[in-house]
């Protein structure tokens, strides 16, 4: 343990016993907290850290969650003041028993301040390590404040330079985000923000990475946003022209952004390696996907009534020509993941799924699983306007005009790159769709129930009309 320190009025080990008393009715109502569909049994704080001592106080704590079998490791930013509190969204506050207020610390910017100062100056904290990459020279002083899309973890904007993200839920070693950025930065890859900082703890003996500061762009434009301004010109225009005629296509855009995935898989592949692989892995890549499949439709019944249609063509993937290549790739590739900037479209976010274990984000993959990502994601640019509308056939026959558009461009762009189109794979790649699907049925129903129907019914389709 550390930071023994004193608060002003209540010891600090009695401060953090009362915040792990009351984080379990807190927790679930924090958007990147991602244990929301399962009751927490516990809450244990493992290591914490005065970062600001006195009125203000900084407290960093790292929490182990119990919820049935899992146990994982969440880290929070506390605030407290004896005097006025902060500005702070009401969702912040957690209230103590004995009427102390502390706070959700990331949209304090007379707190937050430090972390960039600290990296700049490598400083060591504790338990907490505070680095700059080589040869990165930080500005300090900067105030920062938390960005408001949606995210699974916390990024704070210092000034208009940098994105600092604090990751909620820590892995074991140094995250994969980091890894990945390193890497394509060392090669020279023009399609990521460049790496610039690190965060690191030291929990039950091993380094956790905490945060990764970035070069932010604020010239950049989200893919997701730019999608579906383009689904919603398209859609709502009177004239009822083709999508290739409608003034906000977006076609264009999918292929280059088809050509900057196939170079950031090449440039991983030439970074970090690649491994082929044989049947045998085809087959535990099929249990994982039956697996998947199993669990989620025991957790929502509209997926049960599709699983028997669903295995056969998981199945198909053991007829896929061995040896396949596998490599390191993004993990969660979405439109939400792109950023568009005057120089062209950058990939964020290495992490892998939010919910995935160490092993499954370590484990080298097919690039075709990216590919898959982001023709989902295309899907969901089309079928979100639809969400909660009156039925209307002849938006949904647009929607899906859309959407197939755009995933052609990509898988033009892609191919034109990698020397081979995606869908000559086409089981494979269905397969990979729809394993995808399930886990977006889980996601959905975790965190954003009224979006269930998107993934259901794009599921509903593939098994039924193939497509
Ligand atoms: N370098 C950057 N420049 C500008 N905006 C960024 C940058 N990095 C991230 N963002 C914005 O922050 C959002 C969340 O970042 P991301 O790394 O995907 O976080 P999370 O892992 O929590 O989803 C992105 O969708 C993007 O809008
Ligand atoms: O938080 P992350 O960006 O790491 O990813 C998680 O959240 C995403 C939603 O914010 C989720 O993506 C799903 O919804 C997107 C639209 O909001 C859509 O573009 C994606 O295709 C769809 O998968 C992602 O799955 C989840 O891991």
């Amino acid at each position: 343990m550390s930071g023994q320190d004193e608060h002003p009025t209540v010891p600090r080990d009695e401060l953090v016993a009362q915040l792990a008393a009351a984080l379990p009715a807190w927790l679930p109502t924090q958007r990147w907290f991602g244990g929301k569909d399962r009751e927490i049994t516990a809450v244990h704080p493992v290591s914490w850290t005065t970062l600001l001592e006195g009125d203000p106080l900084l407290l960093h704590l790292v929490v182990r969650v119990e919820q049935d079998d899992r146990r994982e490791l969440y880290q929070l930013l506390i605030g407290s003041r004896q005097s006025q509190l902060p500005n702070v969204p009401a969702p912040a506050s957690i209230g103590l028993e004995d009427g102390l207020t502390c706070y959700e610390a990331s949209g304090d910017a007379d707190l937050t301040s430090c972390l960039l100062d600290l990296m700049a100056e490598g400083a060591q904290v504790e338990a907490l390590t505070f680095e700059h990459e080589s040869g990165a020279d930080l500005a300090t002083g900067l105030r920062a404040h938390p960005i408001t899309t949606e995210q699974s973890n916390t990024s704070l904007v210092y000034g208009s330079q940098y994105i600092l993200k604090l990751f909620r839920k820590l892995v074991p070693g140094v995250n994969k985000d980091l890894v990945l950025h390193r890497a394509l930065h060392e090669i020279g890859s023009e399609q990521i923000a460049e790496p610039l900082g690190s965060i690191s703890a030291e929990v039950d003996g091993e380094e956790v990475t905490i945060g990764m500061l970035q070069r932010f762009m604020p010239d950049a434009a989200d893919g997701w946003v730019m999608a579906t301004t383009s689904v919603r010109d398209y859609l709502t225009d009177p004239t009822g022209l083709p999508p290739e005629e409608s003034g906000g296509d977006f076609a264009g855009e999918a292929y280059r952004l088809g050509k900057a995935v196939a170079t950031v898989h090449a440039d991983l592949a030439r970074a970090l390696g690649t491994e082929e692989v044989g049947e045998d892995r085809l087959h535990s890549v099929l249990d994982s996907m039956l697996g998947r499949l199993e669990r989620v439709s025991a957790q929502v019944p509209e997926l049960a009534q599709h699983a028997d249609a669903l295995r056969p063509v998981f199945e198909r993937i053991l007829d896929a020509p061995v040896p396949i290549a596998t490599q390191f790739i993004h993990g969660d590739l979405h439109l939400g993941q792109v950023l568009r900037t005057i120089h062209g479209w950058l990939l964020l976010d290495f992490e892998g799924e939010p919910a995935a274990s160490h092993a499954e984000r370590a484990a080298l993959a097919s690039p075709l699983r990216d590919v898959a990502g982001m023709l989902r994601s295309f899907d969901y640019a089309a079928q979100q306007l639809l969400v909660g509308q009156p039925e209307d056939p002849e938006r949904a026959a647009g929607a899906m005009a859309w959407a197939r558009r755009n995933r052609d461009a990509f898988c033009d762009g892609y191919g034109k790159v990698a020397g081979r189109d995606p869908r000559e794979s086409a089981d494979v790649l269905r397969a990979l769709e729809l394993d995808k699907a399930v886990y977006e049925v889980a996601y959905e129903h975790a965190n954003r129930p009224e979006w269930l129907t998107v993934p259901l019914a794009s599921i509903a389709r593939i098994v039924t009309e193939g497509e």
